[in-house]
């Protein structure tokens, strides 16, 4: 008799894969551990490229940049439980700024979780993951694989995008299923960010507005960057010569010295625009909420705002016009209205911004460019400046307080998606994750500018760069401590709270994994050091001795601070 054929089967392992191949997923951002550590390998046997970090809040930070940069949810894989924890950070920072990833975490069986009988890493993952991300998803058969990795690509980035929690339990992965099965089961998922067009009404609402301005003001937010709507974006800026001003990661639509910037005249334009068109940026704590003394006299402003987000309208202030959809077919229509009708601005405006411009422009002239010893802030970023301007395809990745808030506005970027920052929450630790899937991504070099606090969150991911050899340079402003490096115990017992080891040489660092490590004291070294890195392509940490006395604390937002006002006797 004719020996009956196996049926050919598959499992849980390779229905995953499956499923992220067939929806594009190239790359995943994880640490091994149990359930996960053989997926890892299969993943990565099947051509998917896996990067595995240190500690997998680095590994979340890397999937999300990942998802801004790419449009696709960026993937990071963790084991349960204190893992999935470790990664909680990261897919929070991703939904707070609209960043598409999706954490997935193997876990523990639910039979066991829901009776609490103490299993390896137990937790209820999905329950705790829920209130702090987009969505989020767990897969109990290996028949439903297809779906639950398809849901979770859709809510990651479909409106406004986010970060997505997708829980596996251990023995998923082993489930057996009929090959032929499987392979029907699988989800390729269509149109997964479907255009959001705008209504005609909400078009002219906002052009009427828009033509009526005698002093308008485009900002750009980094929706708008992560749009990929670039051209278009320029082209209403410039048919309409509406200055504008961008956002910190919305920096590089336009090269930042485009004469429409009105980025270096900011607390001007903000105080007396008359109309502002928001494309891609809310009115949250970092444009004070859209009222105060920085935006003029109450009700001054008329509000146009561009979200893929309905409920973000009038957040915080009025909105005049709300214009709902997605950032490209919103600019498409408002272009077509700017037409031989539209007045075009009024030469004062532009003059008067222009005159604001010019004289702050030559005020932070004069602070850059000093080849002193030992470097302030300004001395240092003016050798980065000119590093980016001579290479403006570079990627550049900031954190710290002062090495933050002063490099903003000191370091022009000139092409989109090439700053990569702290972002909505002011995160500390975004660095190195964002520097190696900025690498991984783009395989653009990658300049990271760190405060030597925030580079400390991260700073074990060196090991990851040199293993795989990625070219980051790490610039670290050294200036002993968070905000300043002079603060002292009153007491004489212990180090001030926000000092560090004085003379600390962080350059030991990378080359304890085998990069190039280099100290330097004058932006001339510096200017040297990093160009040496860019153009070798190696993992290079460059410690930059930086004046403890320089900073300031909190940097630009020391207001925020909360401030004691009784003396203790
Ligand atoms: N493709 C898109 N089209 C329209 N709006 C978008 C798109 N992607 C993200 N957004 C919106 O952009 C806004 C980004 O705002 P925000 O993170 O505050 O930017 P910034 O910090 O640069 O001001 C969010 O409200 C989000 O809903
Ligand atoms: C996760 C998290 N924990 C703490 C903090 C609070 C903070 C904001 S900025 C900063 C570091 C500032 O020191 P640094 O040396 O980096 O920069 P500089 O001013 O140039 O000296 C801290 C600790 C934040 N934002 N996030
Ligand atoms: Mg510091």
């Amino acid at each position: 008799a004719a020996v009956q054929a196996e049926p050919e089967l598959t499992d849980g392992f390779h229905l995953v894969i499956d499923a992220l191949k067939l929806n594009g997923i190239e790359t995943i951002y994880g640490v091994p551990g149990i359930p996960i550590t053989d997926l890892g390998r299969m993943c990565q046997a099947e051509g998917i490229r896996v990067i595995s970090f240190r500690h997998e809040q680095n590994a979340g930070n890397a999937a999300a940049i990942a998802g801004f940069l790419t449009k696709k949810p960026g993937i990071c894989l963790t084991v349960s439980a204190p893992g999935f924890l470790n990664g909680l950070t990261a897919l929070a920072n991703a939904t707070t700024n609209c960043f598409p990833m999706i954490l997935i975490s193997g876990s523990s069986e639910r039979e066991i979780v829901d009776l609490q009988q103490g299993d390896y890493e137990e937790m209820d993952q999905l329950a705790i993951a829920k209130p702090l991300c987009k969505a989020a998803f767990r897969v109990l058969h290996a028949e439903d694989i297809g779906i639950g990795v398809a849901r979770a690509i859709r809510a990651a980035v479909s409106g406004r995008p986010g970060g997505v929690y997708l829980d596996l339990p251990a023995k998923l992965f082993g489930q057996v299923l009929d090959a032929a099965k499987g392979e029907a089961s699988l989800v390729k998922v269509i149109d997964a960010a479907p255009e959001q067009i705008p209504a005609p009404s909400a078009v002219k609402r906002a052009l009427d507005l828009l033509k009526s301005a005698k002093k308008p003001l485009i900002i750009l937010g980094k929706g708008a960057a992560y749009a990929q709507a670039d051209d278009d974006i320029r082209e209403l800026v410039e048919r309409s010569g509406i200055p504008y001003i961008p956002m910190s990661m919305a920096k590089g639509l336009l090269p930042d010295n485009h004469p429409l910037s009105a980025g270096a005249a900011r607390s001007t334009v903000l105080k007396d625009s008359d109309v502002v068109l928001l494309l891609g940026a809310r009115l949250n704590w970092l444009l004070s909420h859209g009222k105060g003394k920085q935006w003029g006299e109450p009700g001054s402003k008329k509000f146009i705002q561009v979200d893929i987000e309905p409920r973000e309208m009038d957040s915080n202030v009025e909105i005049a016009a709300p214009l709902v959809g997605d950032i490209g077919s919103v600019v498409k229509v408002l272009l077509a209205g700017i037409d031989s009708s539209w007045p075009g601005v009024p030469s004062d405006w532009t003059s008067t911004i222009n005159a604001k411009k010019e004289a702050n422009i030559s005020k932070m002239a004069a602070k850059l460019g000093k080849n002193a010893s030992p470097m302030d802030f300004h001395g240092a970023l003016g050798a980065l400046k000119q590093v980016i301007k001579e290479r403006p395809d570079a990627i550049l990745v900031n954190e710290g307080a002062n090495t933050l808030d002063l490099a903003r506005g000191v370091i022009d970027m000139y092409q989109p998606r090439k700053r990569l920052d702290v972002g909505t929450w002011g995160v500390m630790g975004i660095g190195m994750g964002f520097a190696i899937a900025a690498a991984v991504e783009t395989g653009k070099p990658v300049l990271a500018v760190e405060g030597d606090s925030a580079f400390g969150f991260s700073g074990m991911e060196v090991e990851t760069i040199c293993r795989y050899n990625l070219p980051v340079c790490i610039v670290i402003f050294n200036n002993n401590g968070i905000y300043r490096g002079t603060d002292v115990d009153p007491t004489g017992r212990d180090p001030g709270t926000t000092v560090f080891v004085p003379g600390s040489r962080y350059d030991k660092m990378m080359e304890a994994f085998g990069g190039v490590g280099v100290n330097v004291t004058t932006p001339d070294e510096l200017k040297r050091a990093v160009d040496a890195a860019m153009d070798s392509g190696k993992p290079t940490l460059i410690n930059a001795e930086i004046d403890p006395e320089a900073g300031s604390e909190s940097g630009n937002i020391g207001s925020l601070n909360p401030q004691s006002v009784v003396k203790k006797k």
